[in-house]
């Protein structure tokens, strides 16, 4: 069953009189509980599908339905931007329980379900921290954790291991197969990392040049499996995504 189903967006910006299209005639879907990734050019329109996904941009044309409702109705959306969006005031333990305060949750149910997604996220023993206190890596766990906490079906992430060394982007790769296959959350993720589409992604979408639509979809059985990195298939596929992004197959 498709969790999320776009058909025939179009997204324009207007700007000193000026109207830049953004995404033109762009269809996807994808089924629940599965993972996707979505690839292309810089300044394609990646973030501005993001925007619409998560209910931030309501100036759309097309069909976009997430679980049946449009973005904007839909409170099982999380969204982790590329700054991750913590509060550099608020410990690791405050930006965690913002979002279940704002969203009226009593106080005992917020302290438990704080408690139990930084236990699980291994962030327990750094909860009393700022985000200032904490490496690229731990950052990054501490956004996911604050979006986990809300119990979100559909999980959107736009570049998030972009400014990670490479190690530790490998190590929060594996991370987010663990918690997918632990959790059976539907993820769709933005990235520029070939490599990591096909680690990351059973579904990878190549956008084109801006104004972006999908140009090729790939169906990946190789998404979160371990011991495919580095092997013959995985390397075949990230030449072909290679190829696509350039424009020659
Ligand atoms: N608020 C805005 N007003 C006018 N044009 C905009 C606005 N936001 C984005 N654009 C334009 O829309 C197009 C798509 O931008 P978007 O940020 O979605 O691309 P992207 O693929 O996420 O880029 P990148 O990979 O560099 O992060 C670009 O040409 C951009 O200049």
């Amino acid at each position: 069953m498709d969790y999320l189903s776009i058909a025939s967006l179009q997204v324009s910006y207007v700007h000193d009189n000026q109207i830049t299209p953004a995404l033109r005639d762009l269809s996807l879907s994808l089924a629940i509980e599965s993972t996707g990734v979505i690839i292309g050019p810089s300044g394609c329109g990646k973030s501005t599908l993001l925007g619409v996904l998560a209910g931030l941009n309501q100036n759309y044309q097309g069909t976009v339905r997430i679980n049946g409702k449009a973005p904007g109705e839909c409170d099982e959306t999380a969204l982790i931007l590329q700054e991750y969006g913590l509060l550099p005031w608020k410990t690791t333990w405050d930006n965690v329980k913002l979002g279940l305060e704002l969203r009226g949750f009593s106080k005992q149910e917020t302290v438990l379900r704080t408690e139990k997604i930084l236990d699980k996220l291994g962030l327990l023993h750094l909860r009393k921290r700022y985000p200032v206190q904490l490496s690229g890596g731990q950052r990054q766990r501490v956004a996911i954790a604050r979006s986990l906490v809300l119990e979100p079906e559909l999980l959107l992430m736009d570049e998030p291991f972009s400014s990670l060394d490479a190690l530790t982007r490998e190590e929060l790769q594996d991370f987010l197969i663990e918690l997918w296959q632990e959790t059976k959350l539907t993820i769709l993720l933005i990235t520029h990392n070939i490599e990591e589409a096909v680690f990351l992604g059973q579904k990878i979408f190549v956008m084109s040049e801006c104004p972006g639509t999908i140009i090729k979809e790939y169906t990946n059985p190789l998404a979160g499996d371990y011991s495919a990195r580095g092997k013959m298939e995985f390397l075949e596929l990230a030449n072909s995504l290679r190829s696509s992004l350039r424009g020659w197959n």
